[in-house]
Parts: structure tokens; sequence; C-alpha cells
């Protein structure tokens, strides 16, 4: 590929005012199983996030890992089903959940940042207590609804120059209890007890899409609720658009739901004019700020 020096340098330029924005930013990224694609995907999202530590914001990391959950269960002739976008999660599944996210998927991650020049650490919601849970839903066995969040060991790592990576696996109220926590849920809970700047949600389509199925640049809680109420947002969307109201509510200045395939969706979205995928948040338009706030 023949590169345009000037156009490298402009771009870089055209960034200036986002990269003075996001300055100390806290942004909570959430890569879900289905965006991880293949080793060349993995080693983009996780440039992108060395670049973003690089800059001066602070990356925060929660995975998913549905399908390589699926895969191990498919291995040992575990059926899985789901209800609501959520695994009902039995006994024999709460381990191989464990297993596979807090040591293969959350390994694989944290080693593609350390290979881009990055310093990242691996944990699940169960160091430090970052995240106790108790059951979501008598129906769902052990998945698990964060009701206390500790988030301090996230700005301690942070703080000293690490890009946190979490599983989003967490104990309970009693000894002993492990949760499966969905992906989105666990990335809300921790963008809103961090009360982020930002939350990002990387998935497999390009955004939320309208009945007709184009995407929407901007949308606000109120829009999701009615396209909820009307069946347009669905399955998987539904606990996405879930914990982006939830986030919102504690605090969260915006999210967007993007399409985390497309190569550099991260920087897309923080430091160019266009942004990416979808950003849902309260009134304001979708009106990039200029230089410092
Ligand atoms: N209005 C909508 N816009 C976009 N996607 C939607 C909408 N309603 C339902 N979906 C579905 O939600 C899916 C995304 O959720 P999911 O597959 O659980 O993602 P992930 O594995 O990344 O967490 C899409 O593939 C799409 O089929
Ligand atoms: C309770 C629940 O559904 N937990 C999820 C956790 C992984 C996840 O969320 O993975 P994705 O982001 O790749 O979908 C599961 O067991 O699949």
């Amino acid at each position: 590929m023949t590169r345009d020096p000037i156009a490298t340098a402009r771009t870089l330029s055209e960034a200036l005012p986002y990269l003075q924005r996001y300055a100390g930013a806290v942004v909570v990224v959430k890569f879900g199983g289905n965006a991880m694609g293949n080793e060349a995907a993995m080693a983009e999202f996780a440039r992108d996030i060395v670049l973003m530590r690089q800059v001066g914001v602070n990356p925060v990391v929660v995975h998913g890992g549905g399908p390589m959950i699926n895969d191990l269960l498919g291995k040992l002739g575990i059926k899985s089903e789901f209800v609501r976008g959520k695994r009902v999660t039995d006994k024999a599944t709460v381990e191989v959940v464990e297993m596979v996210l807090s040591g293969l998927v959350n390994k694989r991650i944290v080693q593609a940042i350390n290979d881009q020049g990055g310093r990242a650490v691996g944990i699940s919601g169960k160091d430090d207590d970052l995240m106790v849970c108790v059951a979501d839903d008598p129906e769902l066995g052990f998945v698990g609804k964060p009701v206390e969040m500790n988030v301090q060991v996230l700005r301690d790592l942070y703080g000293a120059g690490i890009i946190p990576v979490v599983a989003p696996v967490a104990t309970g109220m009693a000894e002993n209890e492990t949760f499966n926590v969905n992906g989105d849920t666990a990335a809300g809970a921790i963008a809103g007890a961090l009360q982020a700047d930002r939350l990002l949600l990387l998935t497999d389509v390009s955004g939320v899409k309208d009945g007709s199925g184009q995407v929407l640049s901007q949308i606000t809680p109120d829009d999701v609720r009615a396209m909820t109420e009307s069946g347009t947002i669905s399955g998987g969307m539904i606990p996405k658009t879930e914990t982006a109201l939830a986030a919102l509510e504690a605090g969260v200045r915006a999210v967007v739901i993007l399409d985390g395939r497309i190569p550099n969706a991260c920087l897309i979205e923080l430091f160019t004019d266009e942004g990416a995928g979808t950003l849902i948040r309260s009134t304001e338009p979708r009106v990039k700020p200029r230089g410092r706030p």
C-alpha cells in the first residue's frame, strides 16, 4: 500500500481537538466475542487500545466470549440455552464459563495488548471484589446481577499506566459463589461506577438500526424505549440498549454501540469528526466538541 505522508500528517493534525478532549478521560470498551474475529482483528483492537493509552486516555477493557464458551461446552457435551440474551447457567456451566473467560479469552486479550507495547493486566470481577452479584433471575441459575461495585482497583491500575482487562465473572454475597455476568451488563456496571466519559459497546453490527434497517447515528433513551416497545430493538440488542440506559442513568456521559469488526473502530469513534455506530445520549446533538472543554 502506498501512503501519502501529507494525508497521514493531516489526519493526525485533524485529530488534535479530540486528543485534547479525551486526555485523561475514562473510556470503558466492551469487546464482544463476536467482535473478536481472527488474530489480525484482535491485534488491530489491541493496537487501538494501546494508542488510546499512549495519548492519555484511560481505557478499561471488559470482554465477552460467548462463542468461545459455546465451543468448550460443545466439546464437553454440555447443552446451554439463552433466555432474553442471557445464558441459562447451571453449576457445570459456570465452571466452564469461568475457565474460558478468566483464562483463555482474558489472557488472549492481555497478550495481544502487551504484544503492541501496552501494559495490560487481566482480572475478573472476583479480583479485589470488583463486582459482587446476586442472582439475576432464578430461571437463569448462576447468572449474576451486579449489586456492589468496588472500582478502586481499576483506578489504581490505570493510575499506574496499566490497561485493566476484565472478565465478566463475579463473586456472590455467600462464600464460594461464582456468577456468570453478561459482558454488556458488566461493562455498563463498571462504566457507571467509574462515571466514565464513554462506554463503547463493540459488536458485530454497524449500530442500532431503525425499522427499515438504516443505522441511526444518534438516539435518545426515549427513542430506545419506543423502539424496544415496537420490537425494532430485539434479541442480543436488548441487553446492550438496556445497559446503555442504565449506564447513562448512573452518570456515564454517552454510550456508543458500534461494529468492532471494522478496522480502528475505537479510533474512528473517539478521534474523527464522523464517529462510528450509534451514539446514545440524553438530548444534546451529536456535535463533537472542539478543543478543551
Ligand atoms: N434494532 C437493531 N439494530 C441492530 N441489531 C439488532 C437490532 N435488533 C436486534 N438486533 C440484533 O442484535 C445483535 C447484536 O447482539 P449480540 O449478537 O448479542 O452481540 P454480541 O455478541 O456482540 O454481544 C445483532 O446481530 C442483531 O441481530
Ligand atoms: C449471562 C451471560 O449470558 N453471560 C455470557 C458471558 C459472555 C458474554 O457476554 O459474551 P459476548 O459478549 O461475546 O456475548 C455468556 O455466558 O455467554
